[in-house]
C-alpha cells in the first residue's frame, strides 16, 4: 500500500524527479445537500492548509448526475456563497481553489472513461510534461456522497476508471456513512470494497467523530485518570445516557428516510461511536492498530437488551411520505424516534446501562453523552447541599441552545477536571441550568477553536492517514451485530405516533425499571382515526387465539411485508433459500405493490426466492383470470427473482391436464419438503386456497389436488395445495380486507367449527405459526 501524504517526507516539497507534487480531488455528488453545507467548506480548508506554491498543488472536479450546463453553474454558486473569507490571503486562495474545480456529469461508463481521461490531460496540462501522469501525480482523492443504494456501482467505476495508473500515487476512497442497510448488506459492501481496494484506501466517514466534544472524550478521560480513573467503573457508575434530538422533520429527504428510519440513520452510527468512546479501554499507546483493536473489543462486548426498543413516528410523517410518494394508501413503520438500552459485558461495565434515545421533530436539537454516578451521601447539615446532589459530567456535543454548545460539564461535587489541550474553563452564568443541573454547581471547559467544522476536521484526518478517527469494517460489522437484534425485534412493530415540537412531549416519557424500557404513558387502547373524528375501539390481541395484526389496509400490508422480509432473510441465512407460496385474488395485490413500491422495495433476497401457488384457475398464465397473471404483472416483472424459480401451476394452456396436481407436487418434491412462507385469504363463504365449503378434506398424503369451486366463483375448475402441504410450512399469513370480509370475520371470531363449512379452519401449521392480517374495515365492518 502507498503512504498517506502525512507520512511522506514532504520537507522535498518536489518528488526525486524534482516534479511538482499533485494531487487530484474527485468529489461525486458535488452538488448534493451535504457537498453544499459542509464538503466543499472541508476541502477548501484541507487547500488552503496544504496548497504550495510551485511545491503542491490541486485540482478538484465535482461530479454528479446534473448536466454539465447544470452541475457547472450550481457549483459555481456554492463556491462562491459557501466558502466565506474575511481577509485577503483567504480571498486570494479562494479564487485559485474555483480555478482548480471543474464539473462533470457522472453517471454513465462513458461519463467515467471521459473524466478519467480529463484527469489524465489535466494533470499533464498543467505541468506542461511529457510521459505517464504517473511519474507526477502524487495521489488522488476520491470522495463519494451520493445515496447508498449506489456505493456497489460506484466502487466498480472508480476501481475501474478512476484509479491513478501505476505508479506512486496513493488513492484515498472517502465513504459517508451509512454504510449497509443491515448486517447483511454491509458485509456485501464491505466484501466489494475489499475485493477492489485494500483497508488503507478506504476511508468510512461519520462526521460525529469529528464533533469537537466526541474528539474530546479520550483525551478528557486519559487527562483525568488521576481522578476519575478509578470511579469510570460500575461501581461508581450508575447509568449512561447518549441522547441525540432533533426538532428538525424529515420532509426534505424522505426518498432517503423512510425504510432507513431513525435506528439505522443515526443510532447505529452516531450514537455507537460515541458509546464506544465512553466505554472502550484507554491506554498510553498512540498506535491506531492499537486503539481500533480496542474498539472492537468494546463492541464485541457490547449488547442489546432482549425485548429492548421503543419507537415512535411523528404524527404528520406518513402524510409527509403519502405526498412525495404520490400515493394515498401509503403508511409506514419506519420509526422517526427510538429508544434502546445496551449492556457491555466486561468487568468494568456489567451491570451499567447505556440507554440510547434519538428522535426527529422533537422539542428541542440537544446532543449529549450523560455519565450519571451513584450517590450514596446522606447528609443533613443545614445548608449542606453537595452531598445529595446528582454526580454528572456531560459530554454536550451540541444544540439549539448556543449557551451550552459544545462544552463538558462536570458536577463540582465530582471534583476540577484538567481542561487539556486545545480546551480552557469557561464561565457560564451560574443562574443556566443544563439538564436540570444548575451551572453553578458545576465547571464547564470550551474548545478554544470552535469555527472548524467536524467535516473540516475528519478530511484532514484523512488527508493525514488517521484511520483511527473513521470507521473500521470490522468494526462496523460488530455494531451491526448489535443492532440486528434490536431491528428484528422493531421492524415488526407499529411505532407510537407522537405529535412532534413541543407538544405532548410527554407522551415520549420513558421509565427504565428492571431491565427494560417503558413508556411511561401506557396505550392501553389504539385510538383509530376515522374520517375527522377519532373513535376509539377495543382491538382484539389475537385471533382465533393466534397472532393478529390490524390497522387501516395500509398498516397491516406494511407489516405483512415486514414480517415476509424477517422471514425471507432467517431462510436464507439458514437454508440459502427462501420458499414462498402465494395466493391470488385481489387481496395480495396491495402487498406486491408495496412490495414494488421505493417505500417497501428493499428485500435483497428475491434472488434466493422460490415463488409458488397455493392455487390456480384452469386457465392459461396469460388469461387475466389465472392467479398468476395478477402476480406476474403486479409483482415478479418487478423484482429479480431468476425465471427459474418462478412455478406456475398451469403451464401455457388453457386447462389443467389430468396429472398437472402430480407434476406439481413432483416439482416441489424435488426442490424443497416445505414452504417458508404462505399467504393466504379466506372468501367470504370461508374458503382458504382453492378448498371449498363442502368439498372432502384434503388431508391425505397428496400436497396438491384438482378441486371445484361452488357456483358463482370464477373458473369453477381449480388446483389447489392441500392443507396437509399447507400444514407443514413454517409461517402462515392470512390476509383479510374490506368491508365484504366483515361477516366471515365475525363468524370466525366466534365460536364455528365446522371445518368442512369452514375450510380455513383447516389450516393450522403443524410446526409453524399462522398469523391473521385483518384490517379494520374486514375487523369492524365500516362503521
Ligand atoms: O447533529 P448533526 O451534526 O446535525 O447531525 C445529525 C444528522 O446526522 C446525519 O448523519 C443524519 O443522516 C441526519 O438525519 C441527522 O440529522
Amino acid at each position: 500500500s502507498c503512504p498517506s501524504p502525512g507520512e511522506q517526507d514532504s520537507s522535498e516539497g518536489r518528488t526525486p524527479q524534482g516534479k511538482l507534487k499533485h494531487i487530484n480531488v474527485i468529489l461525486i455528488g458535488a452538488t448534493g445537500d451535504l457537498a453544499q453545507k459542509y464538503l466543499w467548506t472541508g476541502l477548501f480548508h484541507m487547500f488552503r492548509h496544504h496548497y504550495r506554491e510551485g511545491e503542491q498543488h490541486f485540482q478538484f472536479y465535482g461530479c454528479g448526475r446534473k448536466t454539465a450546463d447544470l452541475g457547472r453553474q450550481l457549483l459555481s454558486e456554492i463556491l462562491l456563497y459557501r466558502l466565506p473569507c474575511s481577509d485577503d490571503k483567504c480571498r486570494q486562495m479562494k479564487s485559485r481553489f474555483v480555478q482548480a474545480t471543474q464539473y462533470h456529469t457522472l453517471v454513465t461508463r462513458k461519463d467515467y472513461e471521459k473524466l478519467a481521461r480529463k484527469v489524465s490531460e489535466n494533470t499533464q496540462s498543467i505541468y506542461g510534461l511529457q510521459g505517464t501522469e504517473s511519474t507526477y501525480e502524487e495521489g488522488r482523492i476520491v470522495y463519494v456522497s451520493t445515496a447508498p443504494s449506489a456505493y456497489s456501482k460506484i466502487i466498480t467505476m472508480i476501481h475501474e476508471h478512476l484509479r491513478p495508473k501505476l505508479g506512486k500515487a496513493w488513492m484515498k476512497l472517502v465513504f459517508e456513512k451509512p454504510f449497509g442497510h443491515d448486517l447483511e448488506s454491509a458485509v456485501e459492501l464491505t466484501e466489494k470494497m475489499k475485493r477492489d481496494f485494500s483497508e488503507t484506501e478506504v476511508y468510512l466517514l461519520d462526521h460525529y467523530i469529528g464533533k469537537p466534544v466526541v474528539q474530546q472524550i479520550i483525551p478528557f478521560r486519559k487527562l483525568n485518570q488521576g481522578l476519575y480513573g478509578d470511579i469510570w467503573n460500575r461501581d461508581h457508575i450508575e447509568r449512561v445516557e447518549i441522547v441525540l434530538k432533533e426538532e428538525i422533520d424529515v420532509k426534505d429527504r424522505t426518498n432517503f428516510y423512510d425504510g432507513v428510519g431513525v435506528i439505522r440513520d443515526v443510532m447505529q452510527s452516531h450514537l455507537m461511536e460515541v458509546l464506544v468512546l465512553v466505554a472502550m479501554e484507554t491506554s498510553d499507546s498512540a498506535s491506531i492498530s492499537d486503539t481500533l483493536d480496542r474498539k472492537l473489543e468494546l463492541l464485541q462486548q457490547v449488547q442489546m437488551d432482549t425485548g429492548s426498543g421503543l419507537i415512535g413516528q411523528y404524527r404528520s410523517y406518513a402524510s409527509e411520505q403519502k405526498s412525495n410518494a404520490n400515493n394515498t394508501d401509503f403508511v409506514s413503520l419506519t420509526p422517526t424516534f427510538a429508544a434502546v438500552s445496551l449492556h457491555v459485558d466486561n468487568p468494568r461495565w456489567r451491570g451499567v446501562p447505556f440507554l440510547l434515545v434519538s428522535g426527529k421533530k422533537m422539542d428541542e436539537k440537544s446532543v449529549y453523552i450523560r455519565i450519571i454516578f451513584k450517590n450514596s451521601g446522606f447528609c443533613f447539615r443545614k445548608n449542606h447541599k453537595t452531598c445529595h446532589e446528582r454526580k454528572q459530567i456531560i459530554f454536550y456535543i451540541g444544540g439549539s441552545d448556543n449557551r451550552f454548545s459544545p462544552m463538558i460539564v462536570v458536577s463540582k461535587s465530582l471534583l476540577k477536571p484538567k481542561p487539556g489541550l486545545g480546551w480552557r474553563l469557561a464561565e457560564v452564568n451560574s443562574e443556566d441550568v443544563l439538564l436540570g443541573q444548575s451551572m453553578g454547581d458545576t465547571y464547564q471547559m470550551v474548545p478554544e477553536d470552535t469555527t472548524s467544522s467536524s467535516y473540516s476536521t475528519l478530511i484532514e484526518a484523512m488527508y493525514d492517514g488517521q484511520k483511527h478517527m473513521f470507521i473500521d469494517t470490522k468494526c462496523l460489522l460488530a455494531s451491526w451485530r448489535v443492532w440486528m437484534t434490536c431491528l428484528t425485534s422493531v421492524e415488526n412493530r407499529k411505532p407510537r405516533v407522537y405529535e412532534g415540537g413541543d407538544n405532548q412531549m410527554e407522551w415520549l416519557d420513558i421509565t427504565y425499571v428492571g431491565d427494560k424500557l417503558e413508556y411511561v404513558h401506557k396505550e392501553d387502547q389504539l385510538d383509530v382515526e376515522v374520517a375527522d373524528e377519532t373513535v376509539t375501539r377495543h382491538i382484539p390481541g389475537a385471533f382465533r387465539g393466534e397472532r393478529l395484526v390490524t390497522g387501516s389496509t395500509g398498516d397491516i400490508i406494511v407489516q405483512l411485508a415486514n414480517d415476509v422480509r424477517v422471514q425471507a432473510e432467517r431462510a436464507v441465512r439458514q437454508n440459502g433459500v427462501f420458499h414462498l407460496a402465494v395466493s391470488g385474488g385481489n387481496t395480495p395485490v396491495a402487498l406486491w405493490r408495496h412490495m414494488t413500491s421505493p417505500a417497501g422495495h428493499y428485500f435483497p433476497w428475491w434472488g434466493n426466492t422460490h415463488v409458488w401457488m397455493v392455487d390456480e384457475r384452469c386457465a392459461s398464465p396469460s388469461s387475466n383470470i389465472s392467479n398468476f397473471y395478477a402476480l406476474d404483472t403486479h409483482l415478479l416483472r418487478h423484482i429479480g427473482v431468476p425465471h427459474w424459480n418462478i412455478h406456475p401451476m398451469v403451464m401455457g394452456s388453457d386447462s389443467c391436464p389430468d396429472d398437472a396436481d402430480i407434476a406439481y407436487e413432483s416439482t416441489i418434491r424435488s426442490v424443497t419438503d416445505k414452504m417458508d412462507f404462505v399467504l393466504l385469504g379466506v372468501g367470504s363463504d370461508g374458503h382458504t386456497a382453492s378448498l371449498f365449503p363442502g368439498a372432502e378434506s384434503t388431508d391425505s398424503n397428496k400436497w396438491v389436488v384438482h378441486t371445484v369451486a361452488g357456483p358463482g366463483h370464477v373458473s369453477r375448475r381449480r388446483l389447489s395445495m392441500t392443507e396437509t402441504f399447507l400444514n407443514a410450512a413454517s409461517h402462515v399469513a392470512v390476509l383479510v380486507s374490506g368491508v365484504t370480509k366483515h361477516d366471515i370475520v365475525k363468524k370466525l371470531a366466534g365460536d364455528v367449527t365446522d371445518k368442512v363449512m369452514y375450510p380455513i379452519l383447516r389450516v393450522k401449521p403443524h410446526n409453524g405459526t399462522i398469523t391473521w392480517y385483518i384490517d379494520d374495515d374486514a375487523l369492524f365492518g365500516g362503521t
